[in-house]
């Protein structure tokens, strides 16, 4: 064991920044053994030193950014955002200093730079809890499964609205009463729209593909769809037909032995009870691979919240400050491939059509003309009574897999037709 201590600045001592903080100080003995050597921590970047912080150091805290840079061996980054955390990283890099991160969003939008300016200067950059927080994904995904072939990906990537949505579905809940108890029990972003739109799921999609499939996936071409349409309707529809409704992040390798391309989309999805990612409740995440070789797998956890993601930054801090105490290096940029990434209409999937329509004779012979006409083959229909009087019935109409485009082409052709009074939702069904 060293006494020489490895250097830790801590940016951003916020939810999950507090968390570390204190595990660093409360496991400072196994921490040290683990690393070989102590690991102290140097100081505390903030931007208000006056603010009272229960459980810091009053004497470490700094808001001089580039003086507590050059004096750490590893800089944590966890305040979140793009600048100032973008400038930090880089100049941690620049310094020598190896860097540990959570910011999704930062990566996703400029990993490339960050990863690049790593390896220029050596230096490790580790984001474990960057997606899916405490699950340990990022490791398997670029190191375990480094001499495989990744076919697909499927993830609860986002806590916030899979606690929504099974709140939703097992109590009942209104979407917005699900939405406050997410921020308060600390895993929505500071701005909600980040997980209800689906941005936060995005950005995990775009760092998981790109690991992955060793292949560039810019942000931009992550095809989004949030979660505040889903009704209590669609809620209800998704559990009579033995469905759940899932937020997911997808990344699937596309066309013959996969080199069509690849399609990486975040939606609300149906997901069979029978699919293991249907018993993913409340806030907790999972991410199910399918590899060539290894099968399915699925790495399931909390992918939120201040002391499960901590969990995952100091078992990133470990390894850097191993790196530092010992030698040695972590995993670097692999050489990237050139598929393209697919836009949404050039993938597939088995749809759930549900519609109000007028209940006379027919009505479904000439729905299931226009599917037809357009190439998209029906698996089932489901039909029920819109109630005495009414003269309406609500169809449940559940496609084989179809391609996007085809089904964009029968909804258009649905909606100006008489047959049909309402769309009432469209779901892509995942999973099967
Ligand atoms: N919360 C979670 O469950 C998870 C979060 N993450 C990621 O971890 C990171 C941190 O998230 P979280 O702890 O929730 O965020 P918080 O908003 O709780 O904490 C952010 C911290 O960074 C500080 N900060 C923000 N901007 C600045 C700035 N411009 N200058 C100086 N300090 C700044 C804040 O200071 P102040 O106290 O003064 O406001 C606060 O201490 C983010 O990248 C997030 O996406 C990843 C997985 C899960
Ligand atoms: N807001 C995120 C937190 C972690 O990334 C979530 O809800 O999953
Ligand atoms: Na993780």
């Amino acid at each position: 064991m060293s006494d020489t201590p490895v250097k830790i600045a801590l940016f951003g001592p916020g939810t999950v920044g507090s968390q570390v903080a204190r595990l660093l100080t409360e496991q400072s003995a196994d921490l040290a053994s683990r690393v070989g050597a102590p690991l102290e921590v140097v100081g505390v970047y903030v931007r208000d030193i006056g603010k009272d912080r229960v459980g810091l150091d009053p004497a470490l805290l700094t808001d001089d950014a580039d003086a507590l840079i050059a004096k750490a061996d590893v800089v944590v980054e966890l305040m979140g955002g793009i600048e100032p955390a973008k400038s930090i990283i880089l100049k941690a890099i620049a310094a020598g200093a190896g860097v540990v991160t959570a910011n999704k969003a930062l990566l996703a939008a400029h990993g490339p730079e960050l990863y690049e300016a790593a390896d220029a200067a050596n230096v490790d950059l580790y984001f474990e809890a960057a997606v899916a927080g405490a699950i340990p994904i990022i490791r398997p995904v670029r190191e375990s499964l480094a001499g495989d072939h990744v076919r697909r990906i499927l993830g609860i990537v986002n806590g916030t609205t899979n606690y929504v949505l099974d709140e939703m579905t097992a109590r009942g809940l209104d979407y917005e009463v699900a939405v406050k108890q997410a921020q308060d029990l600390g895993y929505a972003e500071a701005d909600p729209s980040a997980d209800v739109d689906g941005f936060d799921a995005a950005a995990k999609a775009a760092i998981l593909a790109s690991l992955a499939f060793h292949q560039r996936v810019p942000l931009g071409d992550v095809y989004r769809e949030g979660i505040s349409a889903i009704t209590a309707a669609d809620v209800a529809a998704a559990t009579d037909s033995g469905h759940v409704i899932k937020l997911l992040a997808i990344a699937e390798r596309t066309g013959e032995g996969g080199d069509g391309g690849v399609s990486v989309r975040v939606h609300p999805a149906l997901v069979p009870l029978s699919h293991p990612l249907a018993s993913v409740h409340g806030a907790y995440n999972a991410v199910f691979v399918e590899a060539e070789a290894a099968g399915d797998l699925m790495f399931y956890g909390q992918g939120a919240g201040g002391t499960p993601t901590a969990s995952a930054v100091l078992g990133d801090v470990v390894s850097v400050a191993r790196h530092i105490a010992r030698g040695g290096r972590g995993p670097r940029e692999s050489h990237y491939g050139d598929l393209p990434v697919l836009p949404i209409s050039a993938s597939s999937s088995r749809f759930q059509l549900r519609m109000t329509v007028p209940d006379r004779p027919g009505v479904l012979a000439a729905i299931a003309a226009m599917l037809a006409q357009s190439g998209v083959s029906i698996e089932t229909v489901r039909q029920q009574a819109g109630g005495v009087g009414t003269g309406l019935a609500t169809l449940a109409i559940a496609t084989h897999r179809a391609p996007e485009s085809d089904v964009t082409a029968v909804l258009d052709a649905l909606r100006s037709s008489d047959a049909v009074t309402e769309i009432r939702s469209v779901l892509r069904i995942e999973g099967e």
